[in-house]
C-alpha cells in the first residue's frame, strides 16, 4: 500500500466496509484515524494470523463444530498442540502471572504485572511457531504445513486508562497475536475467595465501552485485523465504581430498610453479611415495584434512560416517603453494591457488541442454562455475533459428572459459541507431563529418562526431543552458516 492510500480516509472507509470490518460501528471518523497514523503503511504478521482466526470462527459458526483450546505457557507445548490438531492457542494473564512476568515476579492472577507481560509471552510463542514452521519446511520432512496457530491473548482491564490500553494493543499487534480480550473489571482488586462478599468490581458500562473503543481505535490506526473480544465479568460482580450510567441501573443495589449505620462502619465478614440481610438490598426498580405496584408503569415510563440518581428523584416526586438508598451500602473504597448475574452480563455484552468482534461473559463455573440464556440474548440483538466461552472447572473430582462433561463442548458449539477455552489447563498439563517425567527419572535415573522420557518424545518428534532439535533446527543454522561462508 502506498503512503498516499494509507493516509487517505476514503481507503480507510473502504477497508471498514470489507467483510471482516463491516460489523463494527465506530464512534470516530476515518479522518481521525488517518490523522493518528504514522506516515509509513503498517502490515504486521498479526494481520494474516487474525484473518486466519476470523476464517476459523466463520467456519466453526457455520458448521457448529467444536473449537476448543487451552492456555499455553511455553513454546514446546504450543508445538505439541499444533501437532495434536488444535486450531488456536490461548495466552492467559493468570497463567503468565503464575509462572513468569515481564518483571520476573510471579504471583496470583491480579493483573498487577506490567503490561508488556502477556504481549511478550505471545511474541515468544508466536516466533517459536514461525521457527518450527520454517525448520519443517527447510527440512522437507513432509510436515511443511505445520500450522501456525492463531493466538488469543488476555488484555485484562487494559492495564491503565485509554492511552495505556492503546499502547498495550500496539504491543499485541506487533507480537503476532490474532485476538485479545479486554474486560470491565477494576484492575487488581478481584478476590478469588469472595471474602467480605467481594468477588469482582466493575467499571460503569460507559467506561467499559471507552476501553473497547480505545482498543479498536488503536487497531484501526495500525490497519489491524486483530480480533477484539469484549469480556464482561458482570456475572460474578458484586460491586461497581460508579452509578453514572443508566444502563447499569437495573443492577445497582440499595437498602430498602433504613439502618442507623452505613455499611462502612461494619467490621468483619459476619457483621457485613448481617448488615446486608437487614438492609434488604434490592434494585431501585424492584423496590419501587414492590412498594408501589400501582405507580410502577408510570415510574418506568418517566425514567427511561435515567440513571439511579435521576430515577430516584422521579420516585420521590411520585411518592415522597419512598425509601431506597444506594449510598448506605457503599464500601470504604466508595464502590456501590451490584447485582451480578447473567442478565447484567448480557446487558454489557449487547452494549459492547457493536464495537467488538466477539463477546464473552466470563463464567467461573459452568452453568448450561446461563450459557444458553447468554447465547440467545446476544443472538436476538446481534444475530451472528461471535461468542466465546471459558470453562474453568468446578466439576466434581469423583467423576460423577463425567458423562455430562463429555457433552459440554458440543452443546456449547450447538448454541453458537465459536471459541471455547480452558484457561488454566496449560499449566495443569505442563505440571502433569513434568510430574510423570520427573518421577521416572527420579526412580530409574538415566534409564528412566531414556525409556520413559526421551524415546517416547523422539517418536513423536514434537520438539521435546533432543534429536529433533539437532537434526532439524540445527540444519537451519548450518544452512545460514554455509550461505555466510560462500564466495568470500
Ligand atoms: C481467563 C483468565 O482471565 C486468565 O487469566 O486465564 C482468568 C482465569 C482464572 O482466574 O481462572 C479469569 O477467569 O479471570
Ligand atoms: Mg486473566
Amino acid at each position: 500500500m502506498s503512503t498516499e492510500d494509507w493516509l487517505n480516509p476514503s481507503s480507510i472507509e473502504e477497508w471498514w466496509s470489507s467483510p471482516s470490518q463491516q460489523g463494527i460501528k465506530r464512534p470516530y471518523s476515518a479522518d481521525t484515524v488517518a490523522s493518528l497514523r504514522d506516515v509509513f503503511p503498517e502490515n504486521h504478521h498479526s494481520n494474516a494470523m487474525a484473518l486466519k482466526l476470523r476464517g476459523i470462527f466463520e467456519r466453526v459458526q457455520k458448521d457448529r463444530s467444536v473449537n476448543l483450546t487451552t492456555s499455553v505457557i511455553d513454546p514446546v507445548t504450543a508445538q505439541v498442540m499444533a501437532e495434536a490438531g488444535f486450531e488456536t492457542l490461548y495466552v492467559s494473564g493468570g497463567m503468565s502471572a503464575n509462572t513468569d512476568t515481564a518483571t520476573d515476579d510471579p504471583g496470583p492472577d491480579l493483573a498487577d504485572y506490567t503490561y508488556d507481560t502477556v504481549p511478550k509471552k505471545v511474541s515468544t510463542i508466536y516466533r517459536s511457531q514461525l521457527l518450527h514452521s520454517r525448520t519443517a519446511r527447510v527440512n522437507q520432512s513432509g510436515k511443511e504445513d505445520i500450522p501456525l496457530l492463531p493466538i488469543i491473548a488476555d488484555a485484562d482491564s487494559g492495564h491503565g486508562q485509554h492511552t495505556a490500553i492503546m499502547k498495550l494493543v500496539k504491543l499485541f499487534v506487533q507480537s503476532g497475536v490474532s485476538g485479545f480480550h479486554l474486560d470491565d473489571l477494576v484492575s487488581g482488586v478481584k478476590r478469588h475467595d469472595g471474602k467480605d462478599g467481594l468477588s469482582s468490581v466493575l467499571v460503569p458500562t460507559n467506561e467499559y465501552l471507552r476501553r473497547l473503543v480505545a482498543a479498536k481505535l488503536q487497531l484501526d490506526i495500525m490497519g489491524s485485523e486483530v480480533v477484539s473480544i469484549a469480556r464482561t465479568d458482570a456475572e460474578t460482580a458484586t460491586h461497581i465504581t460508579s452509578t453514572i450510567d443508566h444502563r447499569d441501573r437495573p443492577f445497582i443495589l440499595g437498602a430498602t430498610v433504613p439502618l442507623p449505620r452505613h455499611f462502612i462502619h461494619t467490621e468483619g465478614n459476619s457483621a457485613r453479611e448481617e448488615w446486608k440481610r437487614e438492609a434488604k438490598l434490592s434494585t431501585l426498580d424492584e423496590a419501587f415495584q414492590k412498594s408501589h405496584p400501582d405507580l410502577y408503569d408510570q415510574f418506568i415510563s418517566q425514567t427511561q434512560k435515567m440513571n439511579v440518581a435521576e430515577a430516584l428523584s422521579v420516585a420521590h416526586r411520585l411518592v415522597p416517603a419512598f425509601y431506597w438508598n444506594y449510598e448506605n451500602p457503599r464500601t470504604s473504597e466508595g464502590w456501590y453494591a451490584f447485582k451480578g448475574g447473567i442478565e447484567a452480563a448480557l446487558s454489557r455484552a449487547n452494549a459492547a457488541a457493536n464495537i467488538s468482534d466477539a463477546v464473552w461473559a466470563c463464567a467461573h463455573k459452568y452453568k448450561a442454562d446461563e450459557a444458553q440464556r447468554f447465547a440467545t440474548g446476544v443472538q436476538e440483538v446481534h444475530p451472528g455475533k461471535w461468542m466465546a466461552y471459558n470453562i474453568t472447572g468446578g466439576f466434581p473430582e469423583d467423576g460423577s459428572a463425567d458423562e455430562e462433561v463429555k457433552k459440554i463442548p458440543s452443546y456449547l458449539a450447538s448454541i453458537g459459541y465459536v471459541w471455547q477455552f480452558l484457561p488454566i489447563a496449560g499449566l495443569t498439563a505442563v505440571g502433569h507431563g513434568s510430574q510423570r517425567a520427573m518421577k521416572a527419572i527420579k526412580e530409574d535415573g538415566l534409564y528412566g529418562y531414556l525409556s520413559k522420557v526421551s524415546r517416547p518424545a523422539a517418536r513423536h518428534a514434537d520438539g521435546t526431543s533432543p534429536e529433533w532439535w539437532w537434526k532439524i533446527m540445527g540444519k537451519l543454522a548450518d544452512d545460514a552458516a554455509d550461505a555466510i561462508g560462500e564466495g568470500l
